[in-house]
């Protein structure tokens, strides 16, 4: 049982919103540069004692307008692309906007896009992540009749993150009174591939099994596979989702006799334009956007199988 008679005090608080995540895309040159941010902001001082105490919300600027601060601020500021500058602008704002604010805390991590290189060029506005993206292979030998061996083998790329500003639109869609998504001509595409080939293998002889697999070029495939991935990714004048994956798996099955079937799985993260409108009439929707919301949760999630046609063998 809790003992009143004890006297206890606030010894510290701090509050704010944690995990702003916020895409700024600089499109002053034809050369396009991001800074993907997750901004931490917590706020100080005596006045808020109160809210902790007293139950009272006098002092309390919303935590929801402190995420508001931190969109308007990266849309005016010319400083996001250096992290420690951006930083101070925004906690001098709380300090200098709040009179009983004490002290802002601001915490920026800038999450690292490279940018991509396409037929040994750096792209104007297609990027990658490095880090987390793995090869993967998967082989099952099973025993056949007449000392036979027969091979199911596919090899998959894993985890490779990519974002393009520009060339990619959404438009035409069902809309009913369920649709609140306006077209799209001109938004962010970012997704993280997922795709695996399926090899056409021979059954062999056991004897003859390594020597089979020997033929078959993999690191070039591979490497191929990756690129006509990001370089279709990035020079695609994307329609949806679906039709640049279809593209994607098409030109690997085309490129190698021994694809049999090429398969992706894209999720596609969103990257919401940020309405600023009640903040002065900000303009940033449509041609305006600079500002971008990244959702962590849901995504969409766009699959497809692509096959060799029967009687298409090279
Ligand atoms: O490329 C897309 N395909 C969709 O099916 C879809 N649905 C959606 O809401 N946005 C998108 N984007």
């Amino acid at each position: 049982m809790a003992n009143p008679s004890v006297n206890v005090y606030l010894d510290k608080q701090e509050y704010g919103k944690d995990r702003v995540r916020l895409l700024k895309v600089h499109r002053d040159t034809k050369v396009h540069r991001v800074d993907d941010l997750t901004i931490r902001c917590l706020l100080s001082g005596a006045s808020f004692t109160t809210s902790y105490t007293e139950a009272s919300n006098k002092a309390v600027v919303a935590t929801d307008s402190i995420k508001n601060t931190c969109y308007v601020l990266a849309k005016s500021s010319k400083v996001v692309d250096t992290l420690e500058l951006f930083a101070a602008e925004l906690a001098n704002h709380f300090l200098n906007t709040y009179a009983w604010v004490e002290g802002a805390h601001v915490t920026i991590i800038r999450h690292r896009w490279a940018r991509m290189i396409i037929d040994g060029k750096p792209h104007t506005h297609s990027f990658w992540r490095d880090g987390d993206e793995t090869r993967q292979t998967d082989i099952f030998v099973k025993r056949g009749s007449n000392g036979r061996r027969s091979i199911e083998l596919k090899s998959a790329i894993a985890g490779l993150l990519v974002l393009k500003t520009t060339g990619s639109s959404f438009e035409d869609f069902v809309r009913d009174e369920y649709t609140t998504l306006p077209e799209a001509k001109d938004r962010i595409l970012s997704t993280c591939v997922d795709a695996n080939w399926e090899f056409n293998v021979p059954s062999v002889a056991t004897e003859n099994l390594q020597a089979t697999l020997g033929q078959i070029p993999f690191n070039q495939i591979y490497d191929s596979v990756r690129d006509v991935t990001c370089k279709t990714f990035a020079e695609d004048e994307s329609a949806s989702v679906q039709a640049t994956l279809y593209k994607m798996a098409a030109l690997s099955i085309q490129n190698w006799k021994w694809l049999e079937r090429v398969s992706y799985a894209l999720p596609n993260r969103h990257f919401f334009a940020v309405d600023l409108s009640y903040f002065r009439g900000t303009k940033n929707l449509q041609e305006h956007a600079d500002v971008y919301q990244p959702l962590s949760d849901p995504s969409g999630l766009i699959t497809a199988t692509v096959a060799r046609s029967v009687g298409a063998r090279l």
